[in-house]
């Protein structure tokens, strides 16, 4: 069981004109593995986490997460974009159970048991003004986690916050996704955070995107940014990226 993504092409119209954005993208993922996304600005990044979440169904190809078709957005596949999305009047708690009713004692169990993986404990009855960014996005990765995604989605969750709660809060992804075994893809424009959280790194090309490489990292965890063999991946993976963004300006493209 896992996530089989076969997408022949995904095509934009823009000003009648038609633009192949994703050619030919075959990914496999078992469970529990961790793919990290990188590739130029436009290259397809989010397009492709979107048609793996359901969020856009107009392609052909086909995702299959554990046995069935994506066809629509669904608990099955958890999202977590740059911005958390929580709502404003509900406290954190309760952002968290969403339309899950906070008096069952079951869904009450679960609440406090995610709410301690996430390390927000003490801050239950919190809105979300009252809490930092990098606390806001630990409650939307909450939200997603109590229906029990089977994979979950990350678009670059951490690309609004400063280094040090990016740090942070990439090693509570990390203890998340050990402890709840959980299928994870996140895109990210950092190349480190590419290395140190994935188990495989994919690395798009631009115009049209297509998989590049596929990188598999053979590090355990918890990683140590400083070591050699880090080192070694990063700069392998550093290598192929300024490849795929020296092709993009040869063939014309400028920011
Ligand atoms: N709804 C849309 N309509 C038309 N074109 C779109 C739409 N969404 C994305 N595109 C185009 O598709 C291409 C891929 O966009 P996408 O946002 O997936 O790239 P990305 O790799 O995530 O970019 P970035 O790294 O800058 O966030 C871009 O050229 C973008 O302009």
């Amino acid at each position: 069981m896992g996530v089989k993504i076969s997408i022949q092409e995904k095509n934009f119209r823009i000003e009648q004109e038609r633009k192949l954005v994703l050619d030919d993208i075959q990914l496999t993922l078992n469970k529990g593995d961790f793919l990290t996304i990188i590739g130029p600005s436009g290259c397809g990044k989010s397009t492709l986490l979107k048609i793996v979440a359901g969020l856009d169904t107009d392609y052909r190809g086909a995702v299959i997460v554990n046995g069935r078709q994506v066809e629509k957005p669904g608990i099955a596949q958890g999202f977590i974009f740059q911005e958390h999305r929580l709502f404003p009047w509900m406290t954190v708690e309760q952002n968290i159970a969403a339309d899950l009713n906070l008096k069952d004692p079951e869904v009450r169990e679960k609440v406090d048991e995610i709410i301690e993986i996430v390390r927000l404990k003490g801050y239950e009855k919190a809105y979300p003004s009252e809490i930092s960014g990098g606390m806001s996005q630990r409650v939307a990765i909450a939200r997603a986690l109590i229906r029990d995604p089977e994979i979950l989605l990350l678009d670059e969750p951490f690309g609004a916050l400063d280094a040090f709660t990016r740090q942070h809060l990439q090693d509570v992804l990390i203890d998340i996704w050990q402890r709840k075994k959980i299928t994870m893809m996140l895109v990210t424009h950092d190349i480190d955070e590419a290395v140190y959280l994935g188990t495989h790194i994919a690395i798009l090309s631009a115009n049209p995107g297509r998989v590049e490489k596929l990188v598999p990292v053979e590090l355990s965890y918890p990683r140590s940014r400083t070591s050699p063999s880090y080192q070694d991946v990063r700069q392998r993976v550093l290598q192929e990226f300024e490849k795929t963004e020296y092709e993009k300006y040869r063939d014309g493209e400028g920011i």
